[in-house]
């Protein structure tokens, strides 16, 4: 199997808080694993701890058999950047620029020249049925169309691994039901492996892989 990223032994403390308690993980390329959970067990946590944007306290998390641990600063920003996407509950996107801007970000943060990031991320867009608004500043939009965007942005650099911490959680079911059906479409088609953050069942039933997680424990179901 082609693991991506590993985790082993991952402790998160937060100064007395055991946040994430001695987690072992691993992804494949092109896995879809789904994290599932109560409200404060930790999936946040070990959400960053996995993406390299917090260190654990105890523990390696490995990306392509090389650890976070051992890079320089500048590198893991790099690897970050250009390797990993994020998806958030409410998009996160820089509401003064427009859905084209904000979803050709990542490539040009790679050094990819305005127009062609635009070509590249328009195509995206049109294949989330965002070709019309590709001008529209992002604060214009509903919460189904930002989130789309969002799903661009994470996607189009098209990245090794991507992180969505209940991506659709602002979402109505009809319309999260539906940019969750493109955001993992459009991932498995390009082979990126996904952690997603879901208190949804529904959710979790179209991964590969699903964990839970209670306490800062996190536990891999297996199918019976
Ligand atoms: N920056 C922080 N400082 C101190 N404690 C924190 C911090 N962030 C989270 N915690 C605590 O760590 C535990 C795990 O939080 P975390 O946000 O990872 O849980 P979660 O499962 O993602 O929750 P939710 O589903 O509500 O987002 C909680 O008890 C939380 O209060």
């Amino acid at each position: 199997m082609d693991t991506v990223l590993r985790a082993e032994g991952v402790d998160l403390f937060y100064g007395e808080q055991h946040a994430v308690r001695k987690a072992d993980f691993s992804l494949a390329r092109g896995e879809v694993a789904a994290i599932m959970g109560s409200s404060g067990s930790g999936k946040s946590s070990l959400l960053y701890c996995l993406a390299g944007v917090l260190p654990p306290t105890n523990g390696t998390v490995s990306f392509e058999g090389v650890p976070f641990s051992t890079l320089p600063d500048e590198e893991l920003s790099a690897l970050r950047r250009e390797r990993i996407g994020f998806v958030f509950q409410y998009g996160e996107l820089l509401s003064e620029l427009t859905v084209e801007e904000n979803a050709a970000l990542p490539l040009r943060l790679a050094g990819i020249d305005k127009d062609r990031a635009h070509v590249i991320a328009a195509q995206v867009l049109r294949r989330l049925g965002l070709g019309e608004l590709l001008r529209r500043r992002t604060s214009k939009l509903s919460g189904g169309q930002a989130q789309r965007v969002a799903v661009a942005r994470a996607l189009v650099h098209r990245p090794d691994v991507v992180f969505a911490d209940e991506p659709t959680g602002a979402l109505d079911s009809t319309n999260a039901a539906q940019v969750l059906d493109e955001f993992l479409q459009l991932a498995r088609g390009q082979r990126t492996a996904v952690v997603i953050v879901t208190h949804d069942a529904d959710v979790a039933a179209r991964a590969d892989s699903q964990y839970t997680m209670s306490d800062g424990v996190l536990a891999q179901r297996v199918a019976v």
